[in-house]
């Protein structure tokens, strides 16, 4: 392969194939999601990986997915599990299956491993695509590697941000999935006062503003990802009540360059779809300056504003992204005005 398709995957939708009421959701999900994502890792009980693997079997043959992908989250590399998840998978349901989702990946070492497993599991089972494979950046030692591991293989599909692991891996001292921390704030400086500063603010209030714990580990990502020409992925956000919070850490990812996000319970995938769809101002404001642009060269005033080759970049950049959306939704397609 030398393109990783572009396919839409604003949502990648977990769901446990050993768990009867969530497995039984699946078909009718199928279509209406991005993508539905059969886990086998974390969140799957130790007792219930046989269950969770087998119930994945049985979804994928005889499941019709219509627009949506099927991928898998396969356990560790270095659980008792994983050789018979990929072996298993690949041989009955390899002709079905997009993508694998590797857990835990601290270098190439492990995608050469999964990489050269998967041919010859294709190859025994006569699978004719490629299944390509997508990484969890959730270590300390992938994130320093995470450069090499996005172009260790041309079956490298993208990245996720796994907040989770991650920060147990770094030793954050958090305790949350994903999503930020109210403590990891700045503060406005304390004002003077004839007895020195008033730091506890008690005259002179003193703002503060969150900030992203996760903006170094996504923006690193995303660079990686876009230098090797794969997608980079916001991953899970666990407090499934917090609706609003989960919408703006899924906008941050989006606005600096994913493509899409994790989601781990059904309220979630309007959300993701939504926010990883860009707005229909925004594609509109997009297609005025493609247009203003003419050739592509020079520079326009637009609105009051400057627009020149580079911001006709990043305009084309949210068309295309409309234009392949909208070929598989007829609603987007006429907010956007496009053909569907
Ligand atoms: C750090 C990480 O690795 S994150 C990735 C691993 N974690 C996961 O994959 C978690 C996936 N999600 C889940 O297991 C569940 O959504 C939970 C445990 C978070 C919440 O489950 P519940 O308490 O059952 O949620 P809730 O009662 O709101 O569910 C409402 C309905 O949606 C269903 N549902 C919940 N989650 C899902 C899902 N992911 N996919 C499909 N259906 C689901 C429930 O079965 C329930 O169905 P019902 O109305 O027929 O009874
Ligand atoms: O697997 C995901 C994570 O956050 O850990
Ligand atoms: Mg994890």
């Amino acid at each position: 392969m030398r393109e990783i398709p572009s396919r839409p995957s604003r949502a990648i939708h977990f769901f446990d194939p050993s768990n009867a009421k969530m497995a039984a959701k699946v078909p009718a999900m199928a279509g209406t999601v991005d993508v539905l994502l059969g886990n086998l890792e974390d969140a799957i009980k130790a007792d219930n990986k046989e269950a969770a693997r087998e119930g994945l079997v049985t979804i994928g043959r005889e499941t019709d997915f219509g627009t949506s992908q099927l991928w898998t989250r396969v356990n560790a590399l270095d659980s008792p599990w994983v050789l018979d998840d990929l072996t298993r998978l690949v041989t009955e349901i390899g002709d079905k299956l997009d993508v694998v989702m590797v857990p835990k990946v601290q270098g190439a070492e492990d995608i050469h491993y999964v990489d050269r497993l998967l041919a010859q599991l294709e190859a025994k089972a006569g699978v004719q695509r490629p299944i390509l494979v997508h990484a969890i950046l959730e270590t300390a030692r992938g994130m320093a590697n995470v450069e090499e591991i996005c172009g260790v293989s041309p079956r490298m599909q993208g990245i996720s941000l796994g907040p989770a692991d991650l920060a147990a891996d770094r030793r954050m001292k958090t305790t949350r999935v994903g999503g930020g921390h109210p403590g990891y704030l700045v503060r406005s400086d304390a004002a003077k006062t004839d007895d020195g500063y008033d730091v506890h603010g008690e005259q002179t209030p003193r703002s503060t503003y969150q900030q992203d714990l996760w903006h170094y580990t996504i923006a690193r990502m995303v660079d990686a990802c876009a230098m090797h020409g794969i997608f980079p992925y916001y991953g899970p956000y666990g407090d499934i009540t917090d609706v609003v919070g989960c919408e703006d850490q899924f906008r941050n990812a989006f606005l600096l360059g994913c493509v899409g996000t994790w989601t781990l319970h059904p309220k979630q995938i309007e959300i993701a779809k939504r926010v990883f769809s860009p707005a229909p101002e925004d594609v509109e404001h997009a297609k005025r300056v493609v247009e203003a642009m003419g050739d592509g060269t020079g520079a326009v005033m637009l609105d009051g504003k400057m627009e020149d080759d580079a911001s006709l970049k990043q305009c084309l950049v949210m068309v295309r992204l409309a234009e392949q959306l909208a070929e598989g939704d007829p609603e987007l397609a006429a907010a956007y005005g496009m053909k569907g």
